[in-house]
């Protein structure tokens, strides 16, 4: 099923191929989310464009990512980290963008939806993810609010019997006029881990600003701190917050990588920056029997003063 997310009306919450899309829509702001990935397609505050990108046409396919939105990575990152060494998990970024969520019917209101993704109802072979952690058990509820801001909130509780850890990421897709010109503030005199080296060798972020080109920008920062991304294409600045988030993910694949971006069209890739609050790595989760963890990213817009 191909679709041009500018036309999701209210009407489409039933998609074809078992894939429900979900609309919010007041007064603030509308947002599209869907039930496959529990995967946040679309967020605009009233009169603003898009503030989350996804790729102009893009299809809904069992056992693949949707492209752009908010991808909820989770319950690991990239291709995982367990132990002090990175593994080679396969899919990338974990299963549960990957998987039908439950809607939470009870939560979902024209400014509100929750997901419900319980390892219980998951396949064996997925549910235990680490080798040496075979009774794992979870409950993770994710929850969006969306009206003239975002707020995207991810709870995980261990309800096991054992200890568990996990790494999450809310990968979001932030639309920019234009790459090229966009400014992200608020990270200097952080240390980030250099992604598109081989050892990801820690740097120091001296500039005031990250900035974005031909070339890759893939860091892990060790930073809560509260950030801007500079819109000077659309006169607007994108604030961004996070709890629970001790890195913040800062990608944009460059121009071959991100042409090669699938479903994307030449070019598309300079229509945003991932700006992904995150708990990976060396930051991953754990959790005793019975304990909860929230990782929350929020998102605003503001004009460009
Ligand atoms: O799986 P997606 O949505 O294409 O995102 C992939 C990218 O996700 C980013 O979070 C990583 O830092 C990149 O290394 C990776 O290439």
């Amino acid at each position: 099923m191909v679709k041009n997310i500018a036309y999701a009306t209210e009407e489409e919450t039933l998609m074809g191929n078992g894939v429900n899309l979900r609309t919010l829509t007041n007064d603030g702001g509308s947002a599209v989310i869907s039930d496959y990935g529990a995967h946040l397609l679309r967020w605009a505050p009233a009169g603003q464009p898009d503030v989350i990108w996804t790729p102009r046409t893009w299809h809904f396919e069992a056992g693949q990512p949707v492209g752009g939105g908010v991808p909820v990575c989770f319950p690991w990152f990239g291709p995982g980290f367990v132990h002090g060494g990175q593994t080679a998990k396969r899919p990338i970024h974990g299963f549960a963008r990957l998987r039908q969520w439950a809607l939470d019917e009870g939560a979902f209101t024209s400014a509100r939806v929750r997901y419900v993704l319980d390892s219980e109802r998951l396949t064996t072979g997925e549910v235990p993810w680490i080798e040496d952690e075979p009774n794992v058990r979870f409950h993770a509820a994710y929850e969006v609010c969306a009206s003239d801001t975002l707020t995207m909130t991810l709870t995980v509780t261990n309800t096991g019997g054992e200890p568990m850890s996990y790494e999450a990421a809310l990968h979001s897709y932030l639309h920019v006029g234009d790459v090229l010109g966009a400014r992200l503030v608020g990270l200097r005199g952080a240390t980030y881990l250099d992604a598109t080296e081989a050892g990801f060798p820690p740097k120091l972020q001296e500039q005031p600003s990250v900035m974005f080109g031909d070339q890759p920008v893939d860091r892990v920062y060790y930073s809560d701190a509260a950030l801007e991304l500079q819109d000077h294409v659309l006169g607007r600045v994108i604030r961004i917050g996070k709890t629970g988030s001790p890195q913040t993910v800062v990608w944009n694949p460059g121009e071959q990588g991100g042409n090669a971006i699938a479903h994307a069209k030449t070019g598309e890739w300079r229509g945003f920056v991932a700006v992904e609050a995150a708990a990976c790595r060396d930051r991953i989760v754990a959790l005793s029997p019975g304990e909860s963890y929230m990782l929350s990213q929020s998102i605003a817009v503001m004009p460009l003063g």
